[in-house]
């Protein structure tokens, strides 16, 4: 089995701890993803730090971007996003659209399957359209409800499409074995690592449950 990435999620709105914890982690990890409530607080500037600070690791600027798709992704890919989202509920046009400026920059789209009723027509649909990545994604709020990815994982790596599947929502220590024999190749880990007493350890910890989970 190839070895699936791991995307670890920086979710706090201040910029120098978020490089802090970046430091922290990054021997660990092969994706850092600026989450949505911090590239929203710190925008561009933080790409540019972040490309700057870790040409080793690929960067994911998580926009979910809704409407504006090429315009408001292109700046984000030229400051050095290896990757950008696109909600699935925008719909086509708009996926459409962070395809041309990711092709533009030689650079890639997640689709994000988040809260999209029909999520295996999506998936088709965003793969037929040139997306590199389709995300299985439970937000924080429908955590707090919870709600997990487990099973649409499955319904959606179980299609074969020409995709990369990632996922996320409340991956742990404890599940992040069962999302690698469900198909993921991007696990991606927030609070699990950042929430931990050492993130550093906690992310040592699911490299090594992720690589054994796929030797
Ligand atoms: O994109 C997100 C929220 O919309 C989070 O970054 C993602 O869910 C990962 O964090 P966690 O592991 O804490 O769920």
């Amino acid at each position: 089995m190839a070895r699936p990435l791991i995307q670890m999620a920086l979710d706090s709105l201040d910029f120098d701890q978020t490089v802090a914890l970046a430091e922290q982690v990054a021997p660990y990890v092969d994706i850092f993803e600026i989450g949505t409530p911090c590239i929203k607080h710190n925008g561009v500037g933080l790409v540019k730090e972040l490309r700057q600070r870790f040409p080793d690791q690929l960067l994911l600027v998580d926009l979910k971007t809704m409407d504006a798709g090429e315009y408001e992704a292109t700046p984000f890919y030229a400051a050095g996003a290896d990757i950008c989202t696109v909600l699935g509920v925008s719909g086509l046009a708009t996926i459409g659209g962070v395809i041309k400026a990711a092709r533009a920059h030689n650079a890639e789209v997640q689709v994000d399957l988040i809260n999209v009723p029909d999520k295996v027509e999506c998936a088709r649909e965003s793969a037929k359209l040139g997306a590199q990545i389709v995300g299985v994604h439970t937000g924080l709020d429908a955590q707090a409800a919870g709600q997990t990815p487990f099973a649409d994982l499955q319904a959606i790596a179980d299609l074969g499409l020409n995709v990369r599947v990632s996922v996320a929502g409340g991956i742990k220590q404890a599940t992040v074995q069962q999302v690698v024999a469900s198909g993921a190749s991007i696990i991606v880990v927030g609070a699990a690592i950042y929430g931990a007493p050492s993130p550093a350890e906690a992310a040592r910890e699911i490299r090594q449950l992720v690589d054994a989970a796929s030797a």
